[in-house]
């Protein structure tokens, strides 16, 4: 478990973590959100004891980060593996020298070397790889490069500064799948620094959002994305909604197990309806997706009712200030 406690941290005399509070159960991918300069990276290389702070404490499993020597400090970075949005691979090097740079350091024996770094290769989908130059790789491929690497040590942990935001859609779904995997089959806990919403939604399954140093919402992403805080709406902007007199409008959230949901509901309930927005990020297993609606007023609570009995999650949108027949 990471447990952080009151962490504050100064840049000079700027506050940029201002009592931070987070526990981070083993084995989770958690994700950290927030707007650019909110503080999530600096919270992130605390974590991993790049950064020092000034006040509280950061226990990963029993080490208190704070009071390690430097020593101790090196030992323990061996267990924090971290990628990051630029890759920081050194270019003009193999994809195999690229990976056996943190062995090296450890002066592990060259045999060692190369079984790991081919059980890496298998493990991140890139073994034809092995001696081509970073440079000469797709980003999708030098990000599986940089998570071999951060893997060498056996870390528990793996932080993802960004990870994806360099990507295209289709890499960045492709690096999530492999994130998800690495999760699963190896059962290292995932911190994943993010400011697009469709890789919390993808595959984190606790959220907090950080906003001027401090966690303004925290939670499992499906609450997050139903409940939607305040700090969340700031993050996503509002969603423009016109209504006019006599409509209403809902948002549906959907995962692959109900994603006839919409033709379901207009069957079943014999109603029309319009589709005026929605975010369809995937139809993975534990993505969610939603749809928002515009119905006839006559309609709504009929379709509320609907909703909760199928055990779909929704909410009910209003403009800010459109003619809403209450
Ligand atoms: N080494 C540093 N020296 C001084 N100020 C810094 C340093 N690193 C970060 N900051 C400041 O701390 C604040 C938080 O930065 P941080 O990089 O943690 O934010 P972030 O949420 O990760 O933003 P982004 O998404 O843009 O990376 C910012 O105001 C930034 O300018």
């Amino acid at each position: 478990m990471i447990e952080i406690k009151a962490l504050t941290k100064s840049y000079e005399n700027i506050e940029v973590l201002k009592g931070i509070n987070l526990t981070i159960e083993n084995g989770s991918i958690f994700g950290i959100a927030g707007r650019s300069g909110a503080g999530k990276s600096t919270l992130l290389r605390c974590i991993n004891g790049i950064e020092t702070f000034d006040l509280g404490t950061i226990k990963v499993g029993d080490i208190d980060v704070g009071s390690l020597n430097h020593e101790e400090m090196r030992v323990f970075r061996k267990n924090t593996g971290m990628i990051f949005q630029n890759f920081s691979l050194l270019s003009r090097a193999s994809v195999y020298e690229n990976i056996a740079l943190p062995m090296k350091c450890w002066k592990y024996e060259k045999k060692a070397i190369d079984k790991k770094i081919k059980e890496l290769l298998e493990l991140v989908g890139i073994p034809e790889k092995i001696h081509s130059k970073a440079r000469e790789l797709s980003g999708g491929q030098k990000q599986r490069v940089a998570i071999a690497r951060a893997l060498t040590m056996d870390p528990q942990v793996l932080l993802c500064d960004e990870a994806t935001s360099a990507l295209d859609p289709k890499s960045t779904k492709a690096i999530l799948d492999l994130l998800r995997e690495i999760n699963a089959q190896l059962g290292i806990t995932i911190i994943v620094v993010t400011h697009e919403m469709s890789v919390l939604r993808s595959i984190c399954k606790h959220v907090a959002i950080v906003e001027n140093g401090t966690i303004e919402a925290m939670g499992t992403t499906d609450k997050i994305f139903t409940q939607r805080p305040q700090a969340l709406i700031n993050l996503l902007g509002n969603k423009e909604i016109v209504l006019s007199k006599n409509e209403r409008s809902i948002e549906i959230f959907y995962s692959r197990g109900n994603d006839q949901i919409l033709t379901k509901l207009a069957r079943e309930l014999e109603i029309d309806f319009s589709i005026i927005g929605g975010e369809i990020e995937s139809l993975d297993e534990n993505s969610i997706n939603s749809v928002v609606i515009k119905v006839d007023s006559k309609y709504a609570e009929n379709i509320k009712k609907y909703l909760i009995h199928k055990d779909i999650m929704w909410r009910e949108l209003f403009p800010q200030d459109a003619e809403v027949d209450q």
